[in-house]
Order: C-alpha cells, then structure tokens, then sequence
C-alpha cells in the first residue's frame, strides 16, 4: 500500500466510490506513471464499473504503458485515471479536442498505488485493525470501530462524513467481508491416523480464537504484524503426537496449522532432515524418491523466514517446466496463505508484459522456469533480484542437464543477477549424478540429504515390463487400457511416448476408440497445456498421453497407472516418469512396453534401480484380436494429422527458437541449404571417385583373368601339343 497519510485514503476512497457507482458511459483520462505522461485513454460505452472490472482496466492501462510510443489508441482500449497534474489534463483535453470529442469526466486517483482497487486497498488497512484489536467484525458497529481505528490520525467527523456520503455502500462490502466465514476448526475426529483412524488418545483441545486462523497481509507494516500475529499463534498449541515431530524441527505453530489443513500429520524422511538445516541458514541439497514431499521440504522454512523477515522479492524458484512452476508456487499460496502471500509464475508462452508487470509489484516468492526468467533479466531493469534469500532448484539435476532443452546459459543470467549471500537449497529423486556441478552453486558448504534405500523407486510400486515387437505395441497399449477399464471403477492412467508427434497420434487414436483420453506435449499451446492438465487432474479425462514435458515432479493422486509406450533412453527419465503414480504412500504399478531394440535400456534401468522389473502377462490372443483394427486406425490418425498443420507448426516453433536464440532463420535455413548441398556435393565426389576406383579394381582383375585364361588356354594347347 503505498498511502503517504490517512488523509489521502478517505480522498481516494470517495473518488473511487463515486466513480465506481457512476453508470459507465463515456469517460476520459490521462495518468502519470514514473513521471511519464500516460493516455488519454476512454472507457467503453455501456461498460458497467465494478471493482473486478476496474482492476481490469488498471491491468489494461498499464499494458499500454508498457507498449509506450508504440500506443495506437484503439475504441476499444479503456481505462481512465488522472491525477493529472494540470499539463496532463490540459493535454488530454487538447487530445480530445483534436479528436472532436467532448471531456466528461475526470477522476483523480494516485497514479503509482499498486493496487488500485479501492475496495481491497481499505479492507487491507481495515483487517489490521480487526486483527490488532483482537475481534472479528461481524456488527455495523464494531466494522465502524476498525475504519475509524485505520484512519486513527484523521479526524473522525470527517471520516464519518465520508462514509455517510457513501450511502452505505462501503460499509455494506466491508461488512460482508468481515462476516466471510473462516477455516472450519480442527476437531478430535480429524486427528485421527489417516491410515488406520484409531483415535488418538483424548488430548485437550484448545481452540484458538478465530482471529489467529488468518495472518494480516504482509505490507508496509508488515514486521510488526507478522511479530504480533505469531505472538497470538502461541495460543494454538499442537495437540497431536504427531504434530510435535513438526514443531521439533522448529517451524511455526501457524505453519503447522496449515500442514495440518493440508492433510499433512507427520513430517516424511526428507522433511524431516532438511527442514531443520535450512531453518539454521545452510545450503541444503536433498534427494529423495519421487512423491516423498520434498515440495514441502522447502517451502516449509521459507516461509517460516519469509514470516520473520519478510522483504521484495525473497525467494526465487526455478523449476523445468511450466506446469511444475504453478503447481510449486500452488503449494507456496495454500501453505502461506495466511501471510497474504505474493507470488509471481515466470514461465513461457504466457503474456510477457503482465509478467513483467507482476515482477515490478516486488512478490515475495518467484517461481520460473529458467529460459523465461533470464529473458526478462535481458530485456528490463525495472525488477531486482539482487537481493533474494533464497534461490531454490527444484528437479536440480534436470536444470544442469544438457539435454533436449539446454538451460546453461539462461542459468548463467540468473546466477550472475542474484546474490552470493543466499542460501541454496537443490532438491530432485535423481541429484547424485550432477553432484559436482550442483556442489559448484550451493557453495555454502551444503547439507547434503539422500533418502538411504537400496531400491531407488518406492516400495509401493509395481513395476512391470511387456516384452512386444514393435509393430504391436499399440495393440498392447490399447488392450492395457481397456483391460484396466474393466477391472477398475475408479482408474486414471498416464502414458509417456518419445515424441510430440507421437503424443499426438495416440492421443487421436485412444479418441477413436472411445477412450477419454487428452494429450499434453510441448507443441501444444500454453494455455491448451493448462487446460488438458487440469481435465486430466479433476479426471474430466481419465487418460493422459505425454511427453516427457510431464515427467518431473508433476504430483496428481488419482494416477494408478503410469505406461511407458517407449522405453525412456536414460534409468533417471524411468525413474521420474514412473513415479508420477505410487506418491505419498499410495500404491501404483509402471508397465514399460520393450522392443527388441530396447533390451539394454532396460537393464541399465534395472541396474540404476537395483530391482528387477516383473513381465507383466497379457493374453496374447485378446491382442491379436485387435492388432489390424487398431494398426489401420494408427495409420487413419496419423493420415489425418499429416492434413494438419502439426509439421508445419513445429517449423514455426523452430524458427521462434532460432529468433530468441538470436539467429536469423532465414539466414540459418540458407546456411543448411549450403552445408546440405557441399555435403551431397562431397558424397557425389566420393561416390565417382568409388565408382571410378571399383571400375579401375574391375578393369584390373578383369586383366588378370584374361592373362589367367590366356595363360590356361597355351597351357592347353601345349599339353595338346605334346600329346600329339
Ligand atoms: N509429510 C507429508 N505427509 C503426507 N503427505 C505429504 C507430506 N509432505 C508432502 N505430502 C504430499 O505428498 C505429495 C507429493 O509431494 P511432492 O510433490 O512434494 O513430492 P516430491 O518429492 O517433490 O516428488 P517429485 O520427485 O515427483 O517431484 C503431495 O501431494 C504432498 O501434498
């Protein structure tokens, strides 16, 4: 919040109150912004202004102001804002003029308040009264109490004033917040084991005031509310067992709490040894196997110094892929939610400029993926992250790899632009590998964490292999799923393929078979990825096809069943993609489907996990059954997406990966045309000079044979000779 005084809040509050109940019809304005002179800009006809419309406009208004010069005032860009000091006014009415149009009204409002929603703005100030005084505003009166003890310096008649001028239309929405029902408490009937649900033995209950279930938001004062928030979370005493084994590793009664809510009871092994080191300030690097809860391993302590010291930008989190971003910064909003938590999703394919945006309004928590995050870095200096606490790698190993998608550089802008003094926490099931190279950006001499167990994959996973050749393997694929249908009412099943192609082609194969199945691959675009991830999640579809894109770290209970149509090239891709299911205690089974080409593979898989994969019997015949069905469809489907755009589409996403790499395609497209023309060239010479070469080699054995023959011949002859 960024009120210099009181007075301003009741000024502001009154034009935006006024503005917001005025029917919408047409409006104009300018603003300033860092000194800039912004607009005029026009609210559409018949507009009807809200306070989530009015955001709407904010968020419009500043994409204008991010693309500046190049501002083309369309009918349709709207929004309108002046506190315009005199030059701006008279230069939005001369830009009116000039239009033939006619100034209606002009509201004034702060030009740099980050949340420019009114509304929101007053309740923030509000609720740190409610919570300071200690009492839940349910009463017009005791409401009244809080507006007039956030506005203490101002003089209450004029506050009262204000507020009657509004004909109870604050009031009435304050009134309804503050009446919002809070989190349900917790009872003995949830502190009962989940697995086995003996009750606990009977334990006293005390339930803490309803004023310590929601932290104030962290703002301007945001050390002394969080100070006084925790002194009021003293009251909520752990009341289970289990719960102690949280508060021994040191976190905070609030975050237990929420652990708690979470359904999380009992710290997993790798909570439990890294919470502890991080909380004392050390690097930490923690590999344990997949669906252990290593998420909450960090995000856990974060918060906790997140609360203790809150500041900017505090944390940045790099994960490699976009999914995984959100679901990460997902677990950061439910377990900091009550800190009123900040956090900001730098991914691709996603609106650059309202990322930047989000980046200027200083979150406490960024979580990006690498390529995205140092694209930003590159191209503006309106956010810092110099001063970041903690940096986080999340599947660490995956962000050093060289593989298909190569983060070195991207890392390199990330690492030169954040402090030395941080603290580095790198978590992943597969760190060992890379552990020269993660040593190298956690140098503050690191805790070093690794779950001690023979097999590298989790006990509760079964995990199988079919042998097939290769031209039935989706015969087998489509028999596996029906199989599973049958046999289970409540069933949802991941595959992994090698290629987006692929994904794509059994994606609409599985369709044709009536199977309700979606896919999720990188030639997608974002915002389908998001959309066919969340249908799969909330099991809308009980089937997905991916790539490997899904293959790290995504964390979806329902999944029974993970089958690998391809067998993955590396042990650690297995490992990841099959520990998609069997997560947090939960049973699972892996089918990998192996080729005669990929007997190795799975040894070395083997070998990686110290487990023998079991063969998975299937009835040959049921597949043989179908094997010409579902190998004309296959060719139908493919056919089909051959009509598409799908190749087309990959050429185009090749040419924008050329561009940000900054290359010129066409350039770069030549260059190979050039390279693929010496090189037929070069095959040409070499093969006339071969031809050339066998001719001569022919030519001379030819010779020889004919002196050999000739030589027979007088021999003949001389033999004949000399019988006669
Ligand atoms: N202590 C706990 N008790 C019970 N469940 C937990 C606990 N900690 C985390 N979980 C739950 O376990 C699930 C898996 O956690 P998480 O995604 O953090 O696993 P992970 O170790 O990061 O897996 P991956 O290696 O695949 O990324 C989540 O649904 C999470 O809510």
């Amino acid at each position: 919040m960024t009120y210099s005084s009181s007075v301003n809040v009741q000024k502001d509050l009154r034009q935006a109150l006024d503005f917001i109940n005025t029917p919408a019809r047409w409006r104009w304005g300018t603003g300033i912004i860092k000194d800039e002179l912004v607009g005029p800009f026009r609210v559409e006809d018949g507009v009807k202004l809200n306070s989530q419309t009015y955001c709407q406009f904010q968020e419009d208004f500043f994409k204008q102001w991010y693309r500046k010069k190049s501002v083309s005032f369309k009918k349709n860009m709207i929004f309108m804002q002046d506190n315009a000091p005199s030059h701006a006014s008279n230069y939005s009415t001369a830009w009116l003029a000039s239009k033939g149009l006619k100034e209606e009204k002009i509201m004034t409002w702060p030009p740099c308040s980050p949340d420019l929603n009114p509304i929101e703005n007053l309740w923030s100030l509000i609720k740190f009264e409610i919570y300071r005084e200690g009492k839940q505003c349910t009463s017009r009166n005791s409401v009244w109490g809080a507006v007039v003890a956030a506005a203490r310096n101002v003089d209450r008649k004029q506050i009262k004033q204000l507020t009657e001028s509004m004909n109870g239309r604050l009031m009435s929405v304050i009134i309804k917040k503050a009446r919002q029902p809070l989190p349900e408490q917790p009872s003995l009937q949830q502190t009962r084991h989940p697995a086995c649900c003996v009750p606990l033995p009977p334990v006293r209950v005390r339930i803490p005031p309803p004023r310590m279930r929601t932290a104030p938001p962290l703002g301007k004062r945001r050390r002394t509310v969080v100070t006084s928030y925790r002194k009021c979370c003293q009251y909520s005493r752990v009341c289970t067992e289990t719960m102690d084994a949280f508060t021994k590793l040191g976190l905070s009664s609030w975050l237990i709490e929420q652990c708690k809510q979470l359904g999380i009871r009992k710290p997993s092994p790798v909570q439990e040894n890294c919470i502890p080191p991080i909380l004392e300030g050390r690097d930490c690097m923690g590999c344990a196997k997949t669906g252990s809860g290593k998420t909450a391993a960090f995000v856990l302590p974060i918060l906790q110094k997140l609360s203790e010291d809150p500041f900017g930008i505090f944390c940045l989190v790099l994960t490699p892929t976009r999914e995984l971003a959100y679901q990460i910064a997902e677990q950061f909003r439910v377990l900091g939610k009550p800190l009123g938590l900040k956090d900001c999703i730098i991914v691709g394919g996603m609106d650059m400029i309202a990322q930047a945006l989000e980046l200027t309004r200083k979150p406490h928590i960024v979580i990006a993926t690498p390529g995205r995050l140092a694209d930003h870095m590159r191209s503006s200096n309106t956010f810092s992250i110099k001063k970041i606490r903690f940096l986080v790698l999340d599947e660490a190993d995956r962000l050093l790899e060289q593989g298909c998608t190569d983060f070195t550089k991207d890392l390199q802008v990330i690492l030169g632009g954040i402090p030395a003094q941080r603290q580095t926490l790198l978590f992943s099931a597969t760190l060992t590998d890379t552990l020269q190279e993660l040593k190298s950006i956690a140098m503050n001499k690191p805790f070093f964490w690794e779950s001690t167990s023979e097999v590298r994959t989790v006990e509760q996973l079964d995990q199988r292999f079919i042998l097939v050749p290769e031209k039935v393997k989706d015969a087998y694929l489509v028999h596996l799923i029906q199989t599973f249908q049958d046999e289970h009412e409540d069933w949802s099943i991941m595959i992994f393929t090698s290629t987006c192609k692929n994904c794509q082609v059994l994606n609409m194969m599985l369709r044709e078979f009536s199977f309700p199945s979606v896919a999720l691959h990188s030639m997608m675009k974002q915002k389908e990825r998001f959309a066919a991830l969340a249908k799969f999640k909330s099991s809308v579809y009980k089937i997905l096809i991916a790539t490997d894109v899904a293959a790290r770290g995504l964390d979806i209970p329902t999944v029974q069943v993970v089958i690998n149509h391809n067998t993955p090239g590396l042990p650690k891709g297995y490992i990841h993609r099959v520990g998609r299911t069997a997560r947090a205690g939960r049973h699972g089974m892996a089918i990998t489907l192996v080729t005669q080409y990929d007997i190795h593979l799975v040894h070395a898989i083997e070998e990686k996990i110290n487990l023998k994969l079991q063969e998975h019997k299937v009835k040959e015949s049921a597949v043989l059954e179908i094997l010409t069905q579902v190998n004309v469809t296959r060719r139908e489907c493919e056919i089909k997406l051959e009509c598409t755009d799908f190749d087309e589409k990959k050429e185009i996403n090749k040419r924008k990966q050329l561009i940000l790499e900054g290359k010129d395609p066409d350039l770069e497209a030549k260059r190979k045309a050039e390279l693929e023309k010496i090189r037929k060239q070069k095959k040409k010479f070499k093969a006339h000079i071969q031809e050339a070469f066998q001719k001569k080699q022919d030519a001379q054995v030819r010779r020889k044979l004919k002196k050999k023959q000739l030589r027979q011949e007088k021999k003949v002859d001389k033999t004949q000779l000399s019988s006669v």
